[in-house]
């Protein structure tokens, strides 16, 4: 039997989930050693990407060909604009983050990089091409909330639990798994060439996640 396209995909991005939790902003959120004062710039930018993340969805319904894939675009819109954003205003006001700081946060030159190389395919290019870009965000939170997890909660810092808990829930998994079964789907009888650009996408987006762990970690901002 043939590869499943995303077990390729998983194949080729492997090296760099291992360096995801390697990094020290995800070892740190492990032990409880984070610097509380990156982690409270990593929600106030999370924020910001989440925003740029939700309108990503609302492509996925405009460039859909089926109903049933519309529908799955929608409620993940939906979810997330009345469930997640709220979810992540109540989180960060645990760290005394208020919503108009969420709101007011100027996006760093990384976040902007990363949302708007996702939002340009999400334009130009097909449907799977935007799936291929989504992956590695939610595959790389499932796998980190995973392995976390399994190595148990920090006990030091009860504040990172429930960022642990909740990447790690059955929710994300099943949402990862959805999203790969309709990329193996989109996938499927696309040429060599066709594959090679969803390949470079999901590459290049791998990447950006882990320069997202890398600017919240040194609370990057402009440097001029
Ligand atoms: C930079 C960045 N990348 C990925 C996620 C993870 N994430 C955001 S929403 C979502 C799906 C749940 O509907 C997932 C997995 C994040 N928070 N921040």
């Amino acid at each position: 039997m043939q590869e499943k396209f995303t077990d390729y995909l998983l194949r080729s991005g492997k090296e760099y989930w291992e360096r995801y939790l390697q990094h020290p902003f995800v070892q740190g959120i492990g032990d409880g050693t984070l610097d509380t004062a990156s982690f409270r710039y990593y929600m106030c930018q999370d924020y910001v990407y989440l925003i740029d993340y939700a309108k990503l969805y609302a492509y996925g319904v405009i460039k859909a060909r089926d109903l049933h894939t519309m529908e799955l675009f929608s409620t993940v819109t939906e979810g997330l604009l009345h469930t997640e954003m709220e979810l992540h205003r109540q989180y960060a006001a645990r760290f005394g983050i208020t919503r108009e700081e969420l709101e007011q946060t100027e996006p760093a030159p990384m976040n902007l990089a990363y949302t708007k190389y996702m939002l340009s395919v999400a334009q130009t290019g097909s449907l799977a091409e935007l799936v291929a870009c989504l992956l590695p965000c939610i595959w790389g939170y499932a796998h980190i909330g995973k392995r976390l997890a399994e190595a148990g909660l920090p006990e030091s810092q009860p504040l990172y639990h429930d960022w642990i808990r909740m990447y790690a829930s059955e929710e994300m998994d099943e949402m990862a798994s959805q999203m790969a079964s309709l990329m193996d789907e989109l996938a499927a009888g696309i040429s060599v060439a066709e594959r090679k650009v969803l390949e470079k996408h999901f590459i290049i987006t791998t990447k950006f996640e882990y320069m997202f762990w890398e600017m919240a970690y040194h609370q990057q901002v402009w440097p001029i």
